[in-house]
């Protein structure tokens, strides 16, 4: 299937300039993909992940764009339509953890990530015109799990998973051409895990003896992970990835097939 194979392909990555994207950027690059471009809020780390991969693979095949996922969505997205068409791969990844401001962290997880799942959406449906694509939604097992844990980032990214099962749901797929799909994270050791905007402060112990005993990952790991999801994930899915493990599809996926609604 063509649509699985990475070479030359365009991807785009927000919050690619360090941990989980960085590396879904490195890997993409490692397999073929074209072009990547990052878009991200962090100028300095940005620019100097676009030099680094240069360096390392070549050919100026990835692109630095200063963004805001919250605020620069219609001109980073002009910029890209305008250079690169509507893109072949959309990763929505960025996002922050900051238990302290539950309003920025749903207009960032929540929000910023619907909008652009819609704006490169309509852009990619072959029914209104477009090649078709694939949407990578980096969700977390937070949004699914039941703990007492991180509860306002738990609702944004059960919002994240929310729209990957409905907006990628195959009935929705044969008609635009767009695969969309969610990867659920365990603890990854990136700069978000080592932030001190996590717990509400009567949970600080029992939250240390869970990050304690739970398993960790590199970012690296779920980068390769990224890449095999890509060849291999059907629409509307979401897989977990913890503990360096390969990738195991998410529980609790209860699907509406059109045809039983129809039915009835
Ligand atoms: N690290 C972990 O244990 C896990 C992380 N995740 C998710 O993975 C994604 C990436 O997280 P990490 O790599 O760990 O975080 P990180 O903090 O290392 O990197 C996040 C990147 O996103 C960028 N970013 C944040 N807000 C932005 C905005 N408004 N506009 C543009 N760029 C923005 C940052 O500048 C940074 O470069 C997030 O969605 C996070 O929720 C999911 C499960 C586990
Ligand atoms: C419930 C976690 C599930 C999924 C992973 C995910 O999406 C996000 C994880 C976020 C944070 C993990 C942080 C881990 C931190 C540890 O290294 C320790 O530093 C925790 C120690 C104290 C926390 C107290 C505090 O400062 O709030």
């Amino acid at each position: 299937d063509p649509d699985r194979q990475l070479k030359g392909k365009v991807a785009v990555v927000t919050g690619g300039a360090k941990g989980i994207g960085y590396a879904i950027v490195d890997n993409l690059l490692n397999n073929e993909v074209k072009t990547v471009i990052i878009v991200d809020k962090n100028r300095a780390r940005g620019l100097k992940a676009e030099e680094q991969l240069n360096c390392k693979h070549g050919g100026n095949r990835t692109v630095f764009i200063y963004g805001d996922i919250t605020k620069h969505l219609d001109r980073v997205s002009e910029q890209i339509f305008q250079c690169y068409g509507c893109v072949d791969i959309l990763v929505n990844n960025a996002g922050i953890l900051n238990e302290y401001d539950p309003k920025k962290t749903i207009e960032t997880n929540a929000m910023a990530t619907v909008l652009w799942a819609d704006r490169f959406y309509n852009c990619m449906r072959k029914d209104w015109g477009g090649k078709g694509g694939t949407i990578i939604n980096i969700a977390s097992i937070s949004a699914y799990m039941s703990d007492p844990f991180l509860y306002f980032y738990k609702a944004s990214k059960f919002a994240v998973l929310g729209l990957t099962l409905g907006m990628g749901h195959e009935y929705n797929y044969l008609s635009s051409g767009v695969r969309m799909f969610a990867i659920c994270p365990g603890l990854t050791r990136t700069d978000l895990t080592l932030s001190q905007q996590m717990t509400v402060d009567e949970q600080v112990e029992v939250f240390s003896r869970f990050t304690e005993v739970a398993l960790w990952q590199s970012a690296n790991h779920v980068g390769e992970v990224a890449v095999l999801l890509f060849r291999t994930a059907s629409t509307g899915t979401a897989y977990t990835v913890v503990g360096g493990a390969p990738p195991v599809e998410s529980p609790d996926r209860e699907n509406t097939t059109v045809d039983f609604i129809l039915s009835l």
